[in-house]
């Protein structure tokens, strides 16, 4: 039995329902506090993202303005009069300006160390704004454009007419004949020295020219150098000059070459200037800029943006790693909370594998051994209230079901009425017999009984009295019986008995005991009923050797007890329609009846009053060629089987009232009696044949009567009922066969359209020596006679019967006594004797 313990436990369901709600708030909270803080930072980090976009898309602008501004730079030392280039320089600066103080301005959180870059770059942008105008200003000014040609045109030309003035004075005071030369070197000299003056200018003026004309500077220097060697020459011949004309008396000779000389030598002076100018990238003013600060801001600017690239970058590289840095924060706190989930959800398996499944382990292990039919055992519980109310359940439907199976298995295999096992549990024990007899070479004996006119016992005296009846006889047979034995109800009023240890010929004593026990009265709504008991016997291992033949055996034996009424019957297997035997026979009753091979014997009936033949009953009679004589009710029973009952029974009847016309041809006023099947009534003919037969014969109706047995007759009420009236309307005469054997009531009798009552050999054969059984008859007798029926006694075999019979007023009598039955020859031949001993 089962132990409990529910003393202060705690219930399981509140444990996980509270553990439930603790888990669900810590997670939730868990999972708020990651996206809280995961949003705060991707907000920054958005926040950080657009400015940095911002910055690159401003940094973006200066750099395409710097391209601009360089490109319109350069399109505008092509083109100076180009003022849209000059304006769009400007505009592009603005833009860069605003663009990179924009920059400097920029707001957001990452903004690191950009102001120190971009601030200097504004510098450079001024300063190139300024350079850029003073590019124009000297590009737009040749003589800022081209420092040489200044020099050249505003000093070396005045320089150059100076010095021709002088040669050209000196040249005129000679030719003039105002200077009487002293030297004739003079003259000469002076001439060669002004031609030597306009080389030289001359080759100044293609130096100039090459210099325009962009010639590499290795020409340059050759011919500024020529030109260096050509003025040395003219140096030296105006120092010459100056010699020889101090001899001379010329008037301003000396003065003039002094001048020469020093506006020769200043002009000098400006060409190696302008050498030094042409030769030294100087040559431009614009190149020198361009060089000099354009360039260099370009490039400074140029740098100063990749450095702020290089800072944006880091920036964004910043908030990419604080971006990864969030979700990896996020990340591990999702991962936290699927470990403490684990954690938690292992610690809840665990929980239940000590709190739930080992008690439900156990609790199943003890219904396991239950199920087996094993003892529940024991189970002990401190774990929880629900395991420990689980448990006592279990315990108690453990309980609940064993009763019920109990009882249900009780139900199952015994009879609610009797309490005597039913067909199941004597199916079983059959099979248990069948092989412990296998085993041990015994023999076993099974009875099938029926009580004989039960249901009309039932209709007459209710269904209460039934009841008693199968009670109280089902007891009178259990007292006969041994306790090894096994009585069981079938079902109705059919019983069985299995009888191990016995055989089929030990069995006869005690069908016999039980035929006399039930024949004893039952006291039944206060009345005393008279039953009887048919009983059909098999034997293990001779009739069968299963349960489903034995029984089918022994059931058949039965009905043919019954069919003979001689209360048991052992089992025949001449008598089994499915036995090959019967087969044959059941074919040969088609060909006997296709090919007339039936007879008809006739047994006599006489009147008592005066001992004359009155009647004759015709029998049916078939000498089978192989199994000899076949009884006419085994006949009957395969054309019932058959289906050809009708057909026969119609052959009977022509063949019957054909002779009963012969016997009436030989002067005999003689009437027959045909027995007629209770499924002969089913047919819609039988009417119309009968009445074609007598009129074929031209026999009248009154002539033939027509047996039906009383036990089918009854159980057939209502199908027998308008048959009979329609035959009986034609003046046929009805008789009650066998009558006493079935359960007829008054009431019955009276509704019923019969002529005659036939009382059963089985009262008469005996009657001299028991005393019921003249009570019987004569109560028959005088119940007939009262209804206004013919009575007729069958089976009277001796004298004495003869003259009790007659003595009780029975008006017909039958019997082996008088005659058996008679080949219709045989019957002719008695009806004429008959009627000669008569005449
Ligand atoms: N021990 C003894 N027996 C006597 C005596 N007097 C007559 N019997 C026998 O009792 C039976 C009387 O016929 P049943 O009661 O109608 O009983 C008949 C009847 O129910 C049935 N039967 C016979 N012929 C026909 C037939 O053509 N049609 C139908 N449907 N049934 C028939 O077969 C049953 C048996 O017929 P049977 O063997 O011919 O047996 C006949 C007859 O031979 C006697 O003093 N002592």
């Amino acid at each position: 039995m089962l132990l409990r313990n529910t003393a202060g436990l705690p219930s399981l369901r509140k444990r996980y329902i509270s553990l439930t709600i603790f888990l669900g708030l810590f997670v939730a909270s868990l999972v708020a506090f990651g996206y809280f803080q995961t949003s705060t930072i991707k907000n920054a980090v958005s926040k950080g993202y657009e400015g940095v976009l911002q910055e690159q898309a401003n940094l973006e602008d200066v750099r395409n303005h710097l391209l601009v501004i360089n490109k319109d730079i350069n399109l505008f030392l092509l083109d100076p009069q180009n003022e849209n280039l000059i304006k769009e320089i400007d505009s592009y600066t603005e833009k860069s300006l605003k663009s990179l103080n924009q920059l400097v301005n920029s707001q957001h959180e990452y903004h690191v160390e950009l102001e120190d870059k971009v601030n200097p770059i504004i510098d450079y942008f001024e300063k190139l704004n300024r350079e850029v105008k003073r590019l124009i200003e000297y590009r737009l000014d040749i003589n800022k454009q081209y420092p040489a040609m200044a020099i050249s045109a505003n000093e070396m030309e005045g320089q150059q007419d100076e010095v021709n003035s002088g040669f050209e004075l000196l040249i005129m005071e000679i030719e003039s004949g105002s200077l009487e030369l002293k030297s004739t070197e003079l003259y000469p000299l002076l001439l060669k020295s002004q031609t030597l003056w306009s080389k030289t200018i001359s080759q100044s003026r293609i130096y100039m020219a090459n210099r325009l004309a962009s010639f590499t500077t290795g020409i340059l220097e050759q011919q500024g150098q020529s030109l260096a060697d050509m003025f040395l020459v003219f140096e030296s011949n105006i120092r010459r000059l100056k010699a020889l004309y101090s001899k001379e008396n010329s008037f301003e000779g000396t003065a003039i070459l002094d001048s020469i000389q020093k506006v020769s030598e200043a002009w000098f002076v400006n060409f190696l200037e302008m050498r030094v100018i042409s030769e030294t990238g100087q040559w431009r003013a614009d190149t020198v800029i361009m060089r000099n600060s354009v360039f260099p801001l370009v490039n400074e600017i140029t740098q100063g943006c990749n450095d702020v690239e290089a800072i944006i970058k880091r920036e964004k590289q910043f908030l990419d790693e604080e971006l990864s840095r969030s979700d990896d924060s996020f990340k591990y706190l999702i991962y936290g909370i699927i470990a403490l989930y684990l954690i938690v959800i292992s610690s809840i398996l665990m929980s239940m594998e000590w709190s739930i499944f080992k008690p439900i382990e156990r609790v199943t292990q003890a219904l396991r051994s239950r199920a087996f039919g094993m003892d529940m055992p024991k189970i002990e519980t401190t774990e929880t209230e629900e395991i420990a109310r689980l448990i006592e359940a279990f315990v108690q439907m453990d309980e609940e079901v064993t009763h019920r199976q109990n009882a249900l298995e009780h139900q199952a295999m015994h009879d609610h009425l009797t309490g005597l096992p039913n067909r199941f549990l004597l199916n079983q024990r059959i099979e248990y017999q069948l092989l412990s007899a296998e085993r041990q070479q015994g023999s076993f004996v099974l009875f099938v009984m029926d009580l004989d006119f039960f249901k009309e016992i039932n209709d007459t005296l209710g269904h209460a009295s039934g009841d008693k009846l199968l009670i109280e006889a089902s007891e009178r047979i259990h007292k006969l019986i041994r306790k090894s034995d096994t009585l069981a109800r079938l079902g109705g009023d059919e019983f069985s008995i299995l009888l191990p240890d016995m055989h089929k010929l030990q069995a006869g004593e005690l069908a016999e005991q039980i035929i006399e026990q039930i024949g004893q009265p039952f006291e039944l709504n206060g009345e005393k009923v008279n039953v009887s008991i048919s009983i059909g016997i098999v034997s293990y291992p001779d009739d069968g050797l299963n349960a489903e033949t034995l029984l089918q055996y022994a059931d058949m034996a039965m009905y043919a007890a019954k069919r003979k009424r001689i209360g048991y019957s052992r089992y025949d297997s001449s008598e089994n329609i499915y036995s090959k035997e019967r087969l044959t026979l059941v074919g040969d009753l088609i060909d006997a009846l296709e090919n007339d091979q039936f007879e008809l014997h006739y047994q006599p009936q006489v009147a008592a009053e005066n001992g004359r033949i009155c009647g004759a009953e015709a029998l049916l009679r078939w000498q089978h060629k192989e199994h000899g004589y076949v009884p006419p009710d085994k006949i009957i029973e395969m054309a019932e089987r058959l289906g050809i009952i009708h057909k026969l029974s119609l052959y009977v009847l022509r063949k019957a009232i054909a002779e009963c016309r012969r016997w009436h041809q030989l002067g005999s006023d003689v009437s027959v009696s045909v027995n007629l099947s209770v499924r002969d009534l089913a047919n819609e003919q039988l009417c119309a044949k009968i009445r074609e037969y007598l009129n074929e014969f031209a026999l009248d109706y009154r002539y033939l009567t027509v047996e039906i047995t009383e036990s089918v007759m009854m159980e057939n009420l209502a199908l027998s009922l308008g048959q009979l009236k329609k035959l009986n309307k034609l003046g046929i005469n009805i008789s009650i066969d066998d009558f006493g054997t079935g359960f007829s009531s008054l009431a019955y009798l009276k509704r019923l359209p019969v002529n005659e009552l036939k009382i059963d050999k089985s009262f008469i054969m005996e009657i001299d020596e028991d005393e019921n059984d003249q009570q019987i008859v004569s109560s028959t007798i005088n119940l007939g006679h009262s209804l206004g029926l013919k009575v007729v006694a069958e089976g009277v075999e001796t004298q004495q019967v003869m003259d009790m019979i007659k003595d009780f007023g029975c008006d017909q009598i039958q019997g082996y006594f008088i005659s058996k039955p008679l080949p219709a020859k045989a019957f002719r031949q008695l009806l004429k004797n008959a009627s000669r001993n008569v005449s």
